[in-house]
C-alpha cells in the first residue's frame, strides 16, 4: 500500500545534526526537501559544498536537499514540515512560523523535551503555540543517533500520532532500506520516554567516567526505563511503549553509545568539569538532559512519582552534588520490591 497522502515536498525546520541528518533521511527516501536554517553560514555550505560543515561535518547531502534562511520559502508548498530546533526555543520559533505554516499538513515533531516552567510535552507546545489539532502532529522518536543514520547505518523508529493514517503516511515518506519507522498511536508514552532517556543518559555518562563497570550501566539502564515508564503511566501512556523502539530502543543506544551528546557530558562531569565547562566542551550542541532532568523532576514532583535517577542528575547539574556521591545516593534509596 502507497497511500495518495504520502507529503512529497517536506520541509524541515532547524538544521542542526538531527535536522540536516533527517533532511537527507526524506531525500533519501525520494522526497523534496527545503532545510531551513538560521545561519547563513550554515545554509551556504550547504548549499555550496553539499555539506553542513558545523553541525554534520563529513556527510555530502544529497540533490534533494535545498537550504534556505527565508522559513516562508522553506514552508511555500511544503506538504508535511518537519521541526528540528531543541526543545526550549520551539515556543518562541512555533510563534513565529507559526502564520506560515501551510494549512492541514503533519507536522513531524523531532525534539526529545519537555517544557521548562509548562512542563508541557513538545506536542503539546506544537499544538498550542500554533493553534492546531493535536491529530496533526506525529512524533518520531526512536534509537536514532544522527551520525550513524547519516553514515547509512541501518536503524528503526516510531512515528506516534493519535491519527493512524497521517502516521503510515509519514512512514511511506521517509522510509528509506537504511530507516525503518514503525508506528503507534501513543504519543505521550513516546514523548515522555524520549525526553526521560536522555537523562537516564546523562547518568550512565558519569557512571561510565567514574570507571563503573557495565553491572552498574545496566543497572542505570533498567531501573532508569522503571521510573521513565512510572510518569509515563502516570501522564497516561501506554507501558508497552516503553518496551518499544522510542522506550528501550533509544534508552539503549543513548546510554551505550560514545556518540552521544548526553552521555559524553555526563563523563565530562565526572571527570571533574563544572557543567557550563561541560556543556561548551560539547562545541554548542544540544544536550537535552541538562534541562530534561528539571523538567521531568518538576513533572514527577507533581504527579508524585518518584524518580532518584532523574533526582540525582538533577542535583549534580543544579546542586553541586559531586558525581561520586550522585551513586551513593541512589545506593542509599530505601530498599522496595522490584
Ligand atoms: N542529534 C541526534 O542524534 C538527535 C537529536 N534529537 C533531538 O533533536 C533536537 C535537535 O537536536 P540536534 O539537531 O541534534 O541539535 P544541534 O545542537 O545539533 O543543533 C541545534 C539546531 O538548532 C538551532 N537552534 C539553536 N537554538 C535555536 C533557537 N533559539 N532558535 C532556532 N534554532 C535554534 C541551531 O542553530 C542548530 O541548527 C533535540 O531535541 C535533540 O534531542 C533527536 C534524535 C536524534
Ligand atoms: O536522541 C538521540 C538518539 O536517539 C541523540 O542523543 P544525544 O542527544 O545524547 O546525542
Amino acid at each position: 500500500m502507497f497511500p495518495d497522502s504520502v507529503p512529497q515536498r517536506i520541509a524541515v525546520l532547524g538544521a542542526g545534526s538531527w535536522g540536516t541528518t533527517f533532511a537527507k533521511v526524506l531525500a533519501d527516501a525520494g522526497r523534496d526537501v527545503v532545510l531551513w536554517a538560521r545561519r547563513e553560514s550554515v545554509a551556504e555550505s550547504i548549499r555550496d559544498r553539499r555539506e553542513n560543515e558545523q553541525y554534520l561535518p563529513g556527510v555530502l547531502l544529497p540533490a534533494g536537499v535545498e537550504a534556505d534562511t527565508d522559513f516562508d520559502r522553506a514552508l511555500d508548498g511544503a506538504d508535511a514540515v518537519a521541526l528540528a530546533v531543541p526543545s526550549q526555543s520551539l515556543r518562541e520559533n512555533m510563534g513565529v512560523f507559526r502564520d506560515s505554516l501551510p494549512p492541514d499538513v503533519p507536522l513531524i515533531s523531532l525534539a526529545k523535551g519537555v517544557e521548562i516552567g509548562t512542563g508541557l510535552r513538545m506536542s503539546e507546545v506544537i499544538a498550542r503555540v500554533g493553534h492546531l489539532d493535536p491529530a496533526r502532529i506525529v512524533v518520531l522518536s526512536g534509537p536514532n543517533l544522527a551520525v550513524e543514520i547519516a553514515a547509512g547505518r541501518p536503524t528503526a523508529t516510531a512515528l506516534a500520532c493519535t491519527d493512524h493514517d497521517r502516521a503510515v503516511a509519514v512512514q511511506h515518506a521517509c522510509a528509506t532500506p537504511y530507516f525503518r519507522p514503525f508506528t503507534i498511536t501513543d504519543v505521550v508514552g513516546a514523548e515522555i520516554a524520549g525526553t526521560g532517556k536522555n537523562v537516564i543518559a546523562l547518568a550512565c555518562g558519569i557512571s561510565d567516567g567514574l570507571g563503573l563497570g557495565l553491572n552498574t550501566t545496566a543497572s542505570l539502564i533498567t531501573r532508569g526505563l522503571h521510573e521513565v515508564t512510572r510518569l509515563g503511566e502516570a501522564l497516561g501512556a501506554v507501558p508497552a511503549t516503553f518496551a518499544g523502539l522510542s522506550g528501550l530502543g533509544d534508552l539503549v543506544a543513548t546510554c551505550s553509545s560514545p556518540l552521544s551528546r548526553n552521555r559524553t557530558l555526563g563523563r565530562r562531569l565526572a571527570e571533574g568539569l563544572g557543567l557550563d565547562a561541560a556543556l561548551a566542551a560539547g562545541g554548542g550542541q544540544v544536550a537535552e538532559g541538562v534541562v530534561s532532568c528539571r523538567s521531568v523532576r518538576d513533572l514527577a514532583h507533581r504527579h508524585r512519582v518518584d524518580m532518584p535517577i532523574t533526582e540525582a542528575v538533577y542535583r549534580v547539574c543544579y546542586q553541586h552534588l559531586p558525581p561520586t556521591a550522585m551513586i551513593d545516593f541512589m545506593m542509599d534509596q530505601p530498599h522496595s520490591p522490584e
